[in-house]
């Protein structure tokens, strides 16, 4: 039986005051506010009391969230004219610090909450929410592996929240569409269920049974109660993130996808389809004749390893020869298919042509590889080290290093390091920000491979063409929107993804090839747009985007 009695004073009271919708607001009365205050001062003060909270990212974070709440279309102005800025504030890696201190810094509802108790009865749980008939995107967690930082239960939430404001900033989802869902299905974190003022429930994780009889009803009960909404899956733990993927990307009555294994595996082969021309420029060798190696086999890496395969089979590589360019170490050393007892969604890309001792250190293992990429995923800080990046160019004229992992801190290595080390010869792609970096009087970009860059098209895409599923060549296409996106000038400045300035442009170059390739593949439901040409398509997208209405200065 549900905890909460869903009585319409409870629901009521719940909601009062929250700001998922502004209907065209009317100005305050006349003698409410001061009389110099308009929209375009509003916006300085507001970035000046931002400014003025220094290095305090957190605190930051919480102005930006109680001014979203109190005026939504300012708080999008701000960050969509300030995206360098303001992203790493609401998103990787200050949103880490959110969800680590949710439970203490929670001040209102800004999403639903459906918690195991909830089971037998979740459709009410998710009638609740107002605007029902507006839901567009769902960003789905049950917070059991957020960013890098592990099983943070209920306090998962902010992922959720962050990746839904950049829906609406990068590609132009309307506020009120979006919904954003954290999963209560216990925590096994100790330092949570200790804490009094934890704000989930106070029990372990439940086992994977009666996970999936929960996750059946959530899903049957989202299609009943959100027929138009399109469901992302986020920071679910590794083999829940895989299993409930396979389970409904094409069964359920609603279109899924998952962020962490495809958004991230089309951002990175975006990235490295850019990085590999760079590198093979400088070294001559064939772009077939990359060779890759993953540190860190959960479900980015494995997700990622999948979409690379994609870069060689595009070059007319079969499917093994594709693979046999893949090499993954995880927490035991390489990956062999002779290891016992090896997970499931590591025995694909184990390797089955070495039969030595068993390789563990980094050093040795780029030895016998003799990769052209670096790529890690692995949470694990610092993992890069000097020794390992110095051989990398020792053994690659322009070595390609995609340190992954979020928030920054867990960052396998730093792009000042990387260049350094290398002497500015990297190609770089970190999955949290760095800043630019002077090294010998010359001024470096890193480029961040965050699925930032695509989670918002693929969103806007499959919800504009009203697809059924999100198929795999709609996220294949997505990152090779995103790759072919590069101004001249980008690619002067020797970037492998475009500025986080134009990401609104290239959300919606993305989302017209999402509506095109969903159409080819029969999963479109909008039949009006089938008459439109790639440029329609591409016009549509930009008129059917939301923007604020406040002068950005
Ligand atoms: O949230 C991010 O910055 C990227 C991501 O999906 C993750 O690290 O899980
Ligand atoms: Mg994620």
């Amino acid at each position: 039986m549900p905890t909460r009695i869903l009585t319409p004073e409870y629901v009521n009271g719940i909601f009062k005051g929250l700001k998922i919708s502004p209907e065209p607001k009317a100005e305050p009365a006349h003698g409410l506010t001061p009389p110099a205050l308009n929209k375009s001062i509003q916006y300085k003060r507001c970035m000046l009391q931002l400014r003025s909270k220094g290095d305090r990212p957190l605190e930051k974070y919480i102005f930006l969230s109680s001014l979203k709440q109190y005026d939504e279309e300012m708080f999008y102005a701000i960050l969509m004219a300030n995206m360098p800025e303001i992203c790493p504030l609401i998103y990787t890696p200050t949103v880490g610090d959110a969800c680590l201190n949710f439970s203490h810094i929670y001040r209102k509802p800004e999403g639903l909450y459906v918690s195991i108790e909830d089971k037998g009865s979740i459709k009410n749980v998710l009638r609740v929410w107002p605007h029902k008939d507006k839901a567009r995107i769902t960003v789905v967690t049950d917070g059991s592996r957020i960013l890098g930082l592990g099983d943070l239960g209920v306090n998962g939430m902010p992922i959720s929240i962050g990746k839904l404001s950049l829906y609406i900033a990068g590609a132009g989802f309307k506020p009120e569409s979006t919904l954003p869902i954290c999963l209560d299905l216990g925590t096994n974190n100790a330092k949570n269920l200790d804490d009094p003022l934890y704000l989930g429930l106070r029990r372990k994780r439940v086992d994977d049974k009666e996970m999936d009889e929960f996750m059946d009803e959530f899903m049957h009960a989202m299609a009943e109660v959100f027929p138009n909404i399109l469901v992302q899956f986020e920071d679910f733990s590794t083999d829940h993130a895989f299993h409930y993927l396979e389970r409904y990307q094409n069964t359920a009555k609603v279109p899924v996808f998952n962020d962490d294994i495809q958004g991230t595996g089309a951002v990175v082969l975006s990235g490295f389809v850019n990085a590999a021309k760079l590198s093979s420029e400088a070294s001559g060798r064939d772009l077939t004749d990359h060779r890759v190696l993953f540190l860190g086999a959960g479900s980015a890496g494995v997700g990622v390893a999948k979409q690379v395969m994609s870069f060689f089979t595009l070059q007319g590589l079969s499917e093994e020869e594709a693979k046999s360019r893949i090499w993954f170490i995880d927490s035991q050393g390489m990956i062999t298919a002779d290891r016992p007892k090896l997970q499931a969604h590591k025995i694909y890309f184990a390797r089955k042509d070495y039969s030595g001792p068993p390789l563990k250190n980094l050093l040795d293992i780029i030895d016998y590889v003799k990769p052209t990429a670096l790529v890690g995923l692995s949470t694990m800080r610092g993992a890069f080290t000097k020794e390992a990046v110095e051989k990398m160019a020792e053994l690659n004229p322009r070595p390609i290093i995609f340190p992954l992992s979020n928030p920054v801190s867990l960052s396998e290595c730093e792009f000042k390091d990387a260049i350094e080390w290398t002497d500015g010869k990297v190609i770089f792609a970190s999955g949290s920000p760095f800043l630019p970096y002077t090294y010998k009087g010359k001024e470096y970009y890193p480029g961040q491979g965050n699925n930032m860059y695509v989670f918002p098209g693929i969103g806007f895409g499959g919800v504009l063409s009203k697809c059924k599923h999100v198929t795999p060549s709609m996220v294949e296409n997505a990152s090779l929107a995103l790759a072919e996106s590069l101004t001249q000038e980008e690619r002067d400045m020797g970037l492998i993804y475009p500025k986080l300035t134009r990401v609104r442009e290239v959300s919606m170059q993305i989302a017209a090839r999402v509506i095109h390739v969903a159409q080819e593949e029969h999963v479109d439901r909008n039949a009006p747009l089938r008459h439109m040409d790639d440029e329609h398509l591409l016009e549509f997208a930009r008129k059917r985007s939301w923007y604020p209405r406040v002068p950005s200065s």
